[in-house]
């Protein structure tokens, strides 16, 4: 097969304490992955002459420096592969939203295209390449619902419900670097174990410090509050509440004012993108 259409499914941190700061300044985190029936669409297309192609161009952000990109060149290079691609994007998830639009697409094109070049790097190596490309690239990689801690990559799956839920996404996009350079971010939480973290909840740190300096957020987060318990996720700006069913829940996205426009999706433990994988290698071997 020459061409693969795959999902890059989005992410929520449905909680985020950091624990510390590293020598290297990057943060010390516990946060806990959930996945979503949500998310961006890949079609990669085989070329013989070893180029790497994206044809969807994002705003503020150059071909090359795109993670799409950035992620097929790597894998070339880790791989050795002399085999390039055309690559399409359709982008449903918001930049900067805080639900690893970015991070996900680049997993998806490091095991999209391990599958059309048959690389077989294995999912370790992969995640190890996810790494470079960002803290949240491995999550996406491993495609399993995660208590993570470090700054994101050492991951230990969970079973969690999955319920759905209403994110709503607030029109500003955050920079990660920026929130986490705020001399106000709380970064000495203590750390908590799995298992009490599974019985009882935890917070989003990031989430005062986005909240005191992009008001849309704050006021998305005490719209949401009315009807279900609020959040934010990663380092915002997206938020999300849970609700029982997704008939409740599209009543209140329906109710939503034009300048926060959100969406329904159901929370995953495996992501979209291993599901469809799966069928894929049932296919072959059928
Ligand atoms: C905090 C999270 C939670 O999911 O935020 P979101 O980006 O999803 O909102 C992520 O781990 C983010 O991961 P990602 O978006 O891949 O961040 P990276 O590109 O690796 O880092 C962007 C910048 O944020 C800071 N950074 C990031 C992660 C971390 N654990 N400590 C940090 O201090 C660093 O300054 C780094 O240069
Ligand atoms: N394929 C991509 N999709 C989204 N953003 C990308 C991509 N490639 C590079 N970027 C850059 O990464 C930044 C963070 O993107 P994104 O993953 O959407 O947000 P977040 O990390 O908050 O979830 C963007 O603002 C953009 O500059």
């Amino acid at each position: 097969m020459s061409t693969l259409r795959l999902p890059a499914p989005a992410k929520l941190n449905l909680m985020l304490h950091i624990t510390g700061r590293r020598a290297d300044g990057y943060h010390e985190l516990q946060t806990l992955f959930q996945f979503l029936d949500h998310g961006d669409e890949l079609t990669f297309t085989l070329r013989n002459d070893g180029q790497i192609r994206l044809h969807t161009e994002l705003p503020g952000v150059d071909h090359d420096s795109n993670l799409i990109v950035r992620a097929a060149r790597l894998l070339q290079s880790r791989s050795g592969c002399p085999l390039g691609a055309d690559i399409q994007l359709l982008k449903r998830l918001p930049m900067g939203g805080g639900i690893g639009g970015g991070s996900s697409d680049a997993a998806t094109t490091l095991l999209g295209l391990d599958h059309l070049w048959q690389t077989n790097m294995g999912e370790d190596c992969l995640a190890r390449i996810g790494l470079e490309l960002g803290a949240d690239v491995p999550v996406f990689v491993r495609g399993r619902a995660a208590f993570a801690e470090g700054v994101g990559e050492r991951l230990q799956p969970v079973e969690l419900s999955e319920p759905w839920y209403l994110v709503i996404a607030p029109q500003v996009s955050v920079s990660t670097a920026e929130i986490f350079s705020d001399p106000e971010l709380t970064r000495n939480t203590p750390a908590i174990t799995v298992r009490s973290l599974l019985a009882g909840g935890g917070h989003n740190d990031c989430q005062p410090v986005v909240e005191k300096r992009f008001p849309e957020v704050r006021n998305a987060l005490n719209l949401l509050n009315k009807f279900v318990p609020a959040k934010m996720t990663g380092t915002g700006a997206c938020v999300f509440g849970s609700f029982p069913n997704k008939a409740e829940a599209d009543k209140v996205c329906r109710q939503l004012p034009a300048d926060m426009p959100g969406f329904v999706a159901q929370g995953r433990n495996i992501s979209m993108l291993h599901r469809k994988l799966k069928e894929l290698e049932q296919e072959v071997n059928a």
